[in-house]
């Protein structure tokens, strides 16, 4: 199924489902706050296995306590595509596991 680039509308409607998330660049993108910086490597060892489960990966930026996610479709031309939100959303289910807010 090839993926297509979302429109302004499309994409709105669907971070309206996504609190926290916003469209900036080109890319969806979520900052998480955790509890110290072993809390923030955990999640971001979670989230490569996501992205390597869904081949699909975002630019993951690991900060002291925090772990950023930018994202958005290579292969539709850098473009942001449902694909983009199906790994926003299993991250959004996996993080506040790891007490992320
Ligand atoms: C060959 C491999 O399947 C592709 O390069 C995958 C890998 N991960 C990817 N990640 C993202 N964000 N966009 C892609 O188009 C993409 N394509």
């Amino acid at each position: 199924m090839s993926d297509e680039p979302l429109s302004q509308k499309e994409i709105e409607d669907r971070l309206r489902e996504l609190p926290g998330w916003a469209y900036e660049n080109d890319r969806i993108t979520r900052t998480y706050r955790l509890d110290g910086h072993f809390a923030a490597s955990a999640l971001v060892a979670h989230i490569a296995a996501l992205q390597q489960e869904l081949n699909h990966h975002s630019d993951l930026t690991l900060g002291y306590d925090t772990v950023r996610l930018a994202v958005n479709t290579h292969s539709a031309g850098d473009a942001v595509t449902a694909t983009d939100f199906a790994l926003a959303e299993r991250v959004e289910s996996i993080a506040p596991g790891h007490g992320a807010a």
